[in-house]
């Protein structure tokens, strides 16, 4: 579905160098502190900036085809409507630049998360204003979806109506890439993870991979010595002695019984990436 090839950005002092590939009927989470190059990702996939190296392509084309922007949806943070805009303009302006927009849906959509249609954005609280902009983008029937930070301002109760609307909206034809800042949102919604710090990739692995081989070991400083840390890929000093990130949990889970290991989260891995000392 998407593909980066050796791109490599530079936006006055910072940088990215990307490769990644995307695949079809995949929800994929970018993952990364603030700063990190998560937006400027999207941007270039969605041909809003070029790369200077290198070459993405979408839909199998290169760049990405006018035409194949009917089949896009997107959420980005800082880019919206003018607030003095009412829904129902909005609507209007939908329905002339995508042929497939599906009003019933979208009006279904608000209907059931309790968006009014008759109000001006202006009237819109931050959580109907974020919804709002999922439910557009989710109106043309895209088969990919791009949403940077689509949950950022929502309450719990919102976000997890959010998450399993992007959920039933899944198939296997269909591709969502999404960036949030809190993790057990991406945890329980995406299949496959990129974690990015300062505009390069870290980390790429399935969900189930993180879920079934990675654990945090932590331990003494006198445990630690008699460890074996083959498969210890970073280490964080820690008042107890030390915290661990391996890839391999089964192998320390069936020899090191009597020290704790936890399961790791995606925070757990973003600090690993960041503040850990690699081994
Ligand atoms: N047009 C630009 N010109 C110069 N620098 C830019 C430009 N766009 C982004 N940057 C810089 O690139 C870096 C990465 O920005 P980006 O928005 O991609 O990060 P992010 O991971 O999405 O961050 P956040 O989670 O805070 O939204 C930042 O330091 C930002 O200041």
């Amino acid at each position: 579905m998407i593909k980066l090839h050796h791109v490599k950005k530079t936006l006055d002092d910072f940088s990215v160098n990307y490769d990644m590939h995307i695949q079809t009927g995949y929800i994929t989470g970018i993952v990364g502190a603030n700063g990190a190059g998560k937006t400027t990702l999207m941007k270039l996939i969605m041909n809003f900036i070029y790369p200077d190296e290198g070459s993405v392509s979408v839909f199998g084309h290169q760049p990405l085809q006018t035409a194949d922007k009917a089949n896009i949806g997107c959420v980005f943070q800082n880019s919206f409507y003018d607030l003095s805009m009412s829904i129902k303009h909005i609507i209007e302006i939908h329905k002339a630049m995508y042929t497939n927009f599906d009003e019933a849906q979208f009006h279904a959509y608000c209907t059931a998360h309790d968006v009014n249609i008759e109000s001006g954005l202006s009237l819109l609280s931050n959580g109907a204003l974020a919804k709002l902009k999922i439910f557009l983008a989710l109106s043309h029937h895209a088969k990919l979806l791009i949403l940077d930070e689509p949950t950022l301002g929502l309450d719990v109760v919102s976000r997890n109506e959010i998450l399993d609307i992007l959920r039933n909206y899944m198939d296997d034809t269909r591709t969502i890439i999404i960036s949030s800042h809190i993790a057990s949102d991406l945890e329980n919604l995406c299949d496959d993870l990129y974690f990015i710090n300062q505009g390069t990739i870290r980390m790429h692995e399935t969900m189930d991979t993180i879920q079934n081989q990675y654990a945090l070991i932590k331990v003494s400083d006198v445990a630690y010595k008699r460890m074996d840390t083959s498969c210890i890929q970073s280490i964080k000093k820690e008042s107890y002695g030390y915290s661990c990130l391996t890839n391999q949990k089964p192998f320390y889970l069936e020899n090191y019984k009597d020290v704790i290991i936890e399961n790791a989260s995606i925070d757990d891995l973003l600090e690993f990436i960041i503040k850990g000392e690699p081994l």
